[in-house]
């Protein structure tokens, strides 16, 4: 997609949003509450039209070829809605229904989100995580090429959620696209082979997970050896800070930081206690960069 705007009244919640999934991938939407994944996602899914811009799914409009672009794409919102007095197993069955002969069988489908066991409860007896995994299993039940899902493991136990990755990924093995929104920057850690992070309706940093966390200052402390000052330490790349009797070095050469660093410890026969290394995480570089103003 391309300079995506979206208008909302007089406020524009999407401000030229522009990225590209690639076939095979899972790319993922970051952001704050706000930022513009949902509205996003929804232009994707060929919901709404965008104000400015141009979004291809699959090659195609998704507005315009809507039936061609549907038939290919799973989807899951953020909220499904199901009849309530439908069982799993009904609801699935007319949703695979529209699909034919391409459809998984429902009970396959069932069976690959953790739902079998469910599959005759009634959907208003079911719990929010499951309703969550039925809704995947809508997503998934007409084997799409591209599965777009927003916040697809919000609201999951722990082990629900890594029973998805594990269904996302087998997914990928497969060949299916998927582009996703989250807040569990575990999530994007663990799936994601792009991702985008989304501030105020633009895009502010977008790459593989390591390229974005490379763009942060690693960080390197240890104690203060006794008899030492700041002044004396060697010059590194990055700046001293000392708090607590402890001295941090922020970065962008972790390495050549250090060997700098232990070359001096060695040559004036200094022990660095509480030695740490290491480069920065996502969830740094998630909160420098969508929670700056
Ligand atoms: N139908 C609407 N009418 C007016 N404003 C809207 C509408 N839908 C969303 N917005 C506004 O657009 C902005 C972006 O919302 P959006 O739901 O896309 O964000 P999000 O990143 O998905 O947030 P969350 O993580 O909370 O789901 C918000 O300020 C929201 O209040």
């Amino acid at each position: 997609m391309y300079e995506l705007r979206r208008r909302y009244g007089s406020f524009e919640a999407v401000r030229g949003v522009s990225f590209d999934v690639e076939r095979g991938e899972l790319f993922a939407l970051l952001g704050t509450n706000g930022a513009g994944k949902t509205s996003t996602l929804e232009l994707v899914e060929g919901l709404d039209r965008p104000t400015a811009g141009t979004v291809r799914v699959l090659g195609r409009d998704p507005v315009r070829d809507r039936t061609a672009v549907r038939a290919r794409t799973g989807v899951m919102l953020q909220e499904g809605g199901f009849p309530p007095d439908l069982t799993p197993a009904e609801a699935l069955r007319m949703w695979a229904g529209t699909f034919g002969t391409r459809a998984r069988p429902v009970a396959d489908t069932l069976d690959l989100v953790g739902l079998a066991h469910r599959a005759d409860v009634r959907v208003r007896q079911l719990s929010g995580g499951e309703r969550r995994r039925l809704d995947l299993a809508v997503a998934v039940v007409g084997r799409p090429d591209l599965l777009i899902l927003d916040e697809p493991t919000t609201g999951l136990d722990p082990e629900s959620r890594h029973d998805t990755w594990r269904l996302l990924r087998g997914l990928l093995t497969d060949g299916v696209t998927i582009l996703l929104s989250t807040h569990y920057l575990q999530e994007a850690q663990e799936l994601a082979d792009r991702v985008a992070i989304l501030r105020a309706g633009t895009v502010v940093a977008t790459g593989s997970v390591a390229e974005v966390v490379a763009a942060f200052p690693a960080r390197i402390t240890f104690d203060l050896p006794p008899g030492v000052t700041l002044d004396a330490l060697p010059d590194v790349v990055g700046a001293y800070d000392l708090t607590g009797g402890r001295v941090f070095v922020h970065t962008q050469q972790l390495q050549t930081a250090l060997t700098t660093l232990l070359g001096w410890a060695a040559a004036h026969g200094i022990t660095l206690t509480g030695l740490d290394a290491r480069s920065a995480t996502l969830d740094e570089a998630f909160l420098s960069i969508a929670g700056a103003a």
